[in-house]
């Protein structure tokens, strides 16, 4: 065995392992797995291309892109992707963050000392405030991810006091962006002061007393030396047989009194000029010159920083737009949305092309360069959401479940896309509007545990004022009643609740009808919602006050570009006026522009199956 030389040894043996130095092969070897590693890494990026290659193999508008030998970057941009990069773009519109106010620094307990003043009397500076934590809601934010990921965001804590009476520095407030229509719900808070008011009247006392400012300090607090600074040059003799003075009550800082009441719920949904405060940080300690007495001249002793409070938030982005549209998947709600709006949504036949939210912008202009209508009082807009498909159970967590249903919770009208080429096309809106029920419900159950924790008023009534629909401005049913985001901090804010999805109008958009056989599937759809108008069906929802008054359906060929004129009228209700007001102002200028402007263009479709049928429209 000795014979043997010691590279063998060490290559027959863990060693190479354990003390890669000592083997001759150790360099060789290092450097083959390292290109082993870059070469599997290249591998698995030719795998995956290839994966995505035959994923997009069906679609042959994305092939057209993927197979391309010479690609036009300049044709992409971040609202046109390239294919690869669709899946890129993270997006998450929930989670959990924990937000910590800082500490309050420490008092410093010092004294002057100058020529001919040995030991002058105590100069020791207070600590600073710990920094606040504020929140806002901006534009150009669409995702929580990026808080997701921190998890925790932390206030500075404030610096130590210093000699020569110099107070210390405020720590670095923390500023939380959030999207605009973040819902904000306080889950748990630890506030150490309010702890130690309740430590000090004792678990069993009267917890709603309210604490009398001039009440006898806490005698308790003798001693503590979580609250304590002490002088480090002193004898420790010294400090035990010190006649230390009652621990100061502990102090708030004056910004509490603008803290919004907890139990914490915001509901974010206008963009903030100004951020709001959600906690305040804790003031610092008091330096020695706080406890001088009569007796005790030269206090070797000052407090410590209070620490800050620490609130876990959730928090819950809620897309706005005034059109939801909800559908199976593969239903063709992304070509729906790039038909209406210049959204570049992938779409893809295969179900869930689409993982997260899409908002796009119809613009109702005349592209003539200026707003459709003089008066500011109409709207030249209205966003809708593409949401990801759902499918049967989905509230038994099949498919992406329903947690994107979130995003159309504020939408002013539904749009339920149905494929009239998959099928029954009652029995997909049926199921549709079974999922939507389900998720009202959840909300509900929700809603209820909530107000069961709201607080209770004096008069024993638990305060509950849910406010009016939040949808975007133009689309409030009581001009004025929408729910502005008071940014006046301080006050009791109402709990969440949003109308019920079932009492918002909806309307049916039958797409594919380009495709064969699709005209009896549109006709017994029709026939199903003039009996659901007419109370002979029971609401597809199967909820006694959902919204029936006029439920129609619209064919369109999505993928052609038919028939989508007619979507806007649907949703705006205010249309024909609109139409006269445009017609008598620009007619005949707009009818020549009409090939781009959907108010004016009567609908002749070329292709759509349903409307070709003799007799039909
Ligand atoms: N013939 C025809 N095909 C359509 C029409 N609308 C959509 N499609 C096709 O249907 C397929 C699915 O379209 P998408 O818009 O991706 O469907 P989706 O509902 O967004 O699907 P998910 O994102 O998976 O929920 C695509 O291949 C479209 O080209 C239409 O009106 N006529
Ligand atoms: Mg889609």
């Amino acid at each position: 065995m000795s014979s043997l030389p010691a590279s063998r040894l060490l290559s027959s043996s863990p060693t190479p392992f354990l003390y890669p130095c000592l083997d001759s092969t150790w360099t060789s070897s290092a450097s083959t797995f390292r290109h082993v590693a870059r070469q599997s890494r290249a591998r698995k990026r030719i795998a995956t291309s290839t994966i995505r290659r035959q994923s997009t193999a069906t679609a042959p508008s994305e092939v057209a892109h993927e197979d391309a030998p010479s690609i036009d970057v300049n044709q992409y941009d971040h609202l046109n992707p390239q294919p690869l990069e669709y899946s890129s773009n993270p997006f998450t519109d929930s989670c959990t963050i924990s937000l910590h106010a800082g500490g309050g620094g420490h008092g410093c307990i010092s004294f002057l000392r100058e020529k001919y003043i040995a030991n002058g009397p105590p100069n020791g500076g207070d600590g600073g405030t710990g920094g606040n934590v504020y929140i806002q809601a901006v534009q150009g934010e669409t995702s929580l991810h990026k808080l997701a990921r921190r998890g925790i965001l932390k206030a500075a804590r404030g610096k130590n006091g210093e000699g020569s009476g110099k107070g210390g520095k405020r720590g670095e407030d923390v500023l939380v962006q959030v999207p605009v229509g973040t819902v904000v719900r306080e889950i748990s808070r630890h506030d150490p002061i309010e702890a130690e008011e309740r430590k000090a009247k004792g678990f069993g006392g009267d917890v709603d007393r309210e604490v009398d400012a001039d009440a006898a300090p806490d005698q308790s607090g003798k001693w503590r030396r979580d609250k304590w600074l002490l002088y480090p040059g002193g004898l420790p003799k010294y400090f035990t047989s010190a006649d230390f003075p009652a621990l100061p009550r502990p102090r708030r800082s004056n910004l509490t009194a603008s803290q919004p009441q907890a139990p914490l719920r915001l509901d974010l949904d206008t963009p903030m000029k100004t951020p709001m405060l959600l906690a305040a940080g804790a003031m610092g300690g008091l330096g020695n010159p706080h406890f001088v007495t009569k007796s005790i001249t030269r206090p070797k002793y000052a407090t410590k920083g209070e620490e800050g409070m620490q609130i876990q938030v959730q928090l819950e982005l809620k897309l706005l737009a005034d059109v939801g549209l909800v559908g199976l998947p593969n239903a063709g709600k992304s070509t729906l949305l790039r038909a209406l709006t210049r959204s570049r949504t992938r779409i893809g036949d295969w179900a869930f092309t689409t993982l997260s939210p899409n908002i796009g912008t119809v613009v109702l202009d005349s592209y003539a360069g200026r707003p459709a209508l003089p008066s500011q009082q109409h709207r030249s807009h209205f966003t809708i959401a593409d949401i990801p498909g759902l499918i049967e159970d989905a509230h038994l967590d099949r498919g992406l479940g329903l947690g994107f249903l979130r995003h159309i919770e504020r939408a002013a009208v539904l749009a339920f896309v149905i494929d009239l080429s998959a099928g029954d096309a009652v029995a997909a809106l049926k199921a549709l509007w079974k999922e939507v029920g389900e998720y009202e419900n959840l909300r509900e159950r929700e809603l209820n545990a909530e107000s069961e924790r709201t607080p209770v008023d004096e008069d024993g009534m638990v305060a509950f004022k849910p406010f009016e629909s939040s949808i975007s401005p133009g689309f409030d049913p009581e001009p004025g009643g929408s729910n502005v985001l008071d940014t006046q901090v301080g006050r009791a804010l109402p709990p969440l609740s949003l109308p019920a999805i079932s009492s918002k109008p909806w309307f049916v958009v039958a797409t594919k009808a380009d495709k064969e056989h699709t005209q009896d599937n549109f006709g017994m759809l029709q026939e199903y919602l003039k009996r659901v108008q007419a109370g002979e069906e029971e609401h597809p929802s199967g909820k006694p006050n959902a919204w029936r008054k006029r439920p129609v359906a619209v064919p369109v060929s999505a993928v052609m570009k038919e028939g989508v004129e007619g979507i806007p009228g649907l949703v705006w209700p205010t249309q024909p006026f609109i139409l006269a007001e445009l017609s008598k102002l620009q007619s005949r200028k707009l009818r020549r522009r009409s090939g781009r402007n959907w108010i004016f263009l009567s609908f002749v479709p070329e292709h759509c199956q349903v409307c070709r049928r003799p007799g039909a429209r």
